[in-house]
């Protein structure tokens, strides 16, 4: 694939929006509801009309204990609506393990590779994205949906966390990807049990710390539906955990996260500008 330009990582001034839209059956909490093409491209036009800088197109269920599905279907499912999106003027990214779906997607017109594996799936996309030239989201991960709770062991999950990312960073940068072309994040719900999601939410400076954007993924998790149970300890279900959600993003915002992926980007969109009206009038005292 021949380099396409560089395409650099934007940075409004603000914590930038980026909108789910899982093309899949089952992801935990839209699973179906934009399973097909025409549904999906509407609401990825939606998010980016209500102020998405980003809709994060991904064809794979990430959930503990989905099934996988093979890179053609996975490509079936974003390519037709990545291609939409990126027709309509909306900044595109690809949420994928593999790299032959990735490659797709940028000659689809995806402008960043959102991949939850941080290259550990697929040896190949090192090389990909270094020839790319395109923003890489290199998240914290611990294994494939079926394995990943076995994983959730930690000392102090903080410290660990960023160690492996930093791991990550220095593999892919050896393989000849550019530094500013990444992006970290926590990887929420990944490999993470309850208390380490909130420990990671509480330890985000430290993240931040490690000098690379992050983006923070928070969004309708199961750690803040246990959260939010009811008095018979009825887990809140997932489509009423976007004022959780909305909480979550303030403080990575707050704590100087790079971006959000969250489902409700509307709310997102309006709370990312508001913390950064707050920052400005703190910075001119
Ligand atoms: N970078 C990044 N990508 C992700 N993709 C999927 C999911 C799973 O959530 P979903 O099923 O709601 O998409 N979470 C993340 C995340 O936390 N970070």
């Amino acid at each position: 694939m021949s380099a396409a330009p560089a395409l650099a990582l934007p940075r409004p001034g603000r914590c930038v929006v980026m909108g789910v839209l899982n093309v899949t059956p089952d992801s935990f909490s839209d699973g179906g509801c934009f399973a097909d093409a025409g549904t999906a491209i509407a609401h990825g036009l939606a998010m980016h009309a209500a102020g998405a800088d980003y809709v994060d197109v991904g064809g794979e269920s990430t959930r503990p204990g989905a099934d996988r599905v093979d890179a053609a279907e996975e490509c079936r499912r974003v390519l037709p609506v990545i291609r939409e999106l990126v027709a309509a003027g909306a900044r595109v990214s690809v949420d994928t393990t593999r790299a032959e779906v990735a490659e797709a997607a940028l000659h689809a017109g995806a402008g960043l590779v959102n991949d939850v594996s941080g290259g550990l799936a697929d040896q190949r996309m090192a090389r990909l994205v270094a020839d790319a030239g395109v923003p890489w989201v290199l998240m914290h991960w611990r294994g494939h949906s079926r394995e990943m709770y076995a994983a959730a062991r930690y000392g102090d999950v903080v410290t660990e966390v960023c160690a492996e990312l930093t791991a990550r960073v220095e593999d892919v940068v050896a393989a000849g990807v550019a530094p500013e072309q990444l992006v970290l994040d926590p990887g929420l719900g990944f490999a993470k049990r309850g208390e380490h999601n909130w420990r990671l939410l509480a330890g985000l400076d430290r993240i931040v710390g490690l000098g690379l954007p992050v983006l923070v993924g928070a969004s309708r998790k199961s750690f803040l539906g246990r959260l939010l149970a009811d008095a018979e300890g009825t887990v809140r279900p997932a489509e009423q955990r976007d004022a959780a959600t909305l909480a979550t993003t303030v403080l990575a915002a707050e704590a100087g996260a790079w971006g959000v992926r969250v489902h409700d980007a509307a709310a997102s969109a309006d709370a990312v500008r508001t913390v950064a009206a707050v920052q400005a009038a703190r910075r001119e005292g």
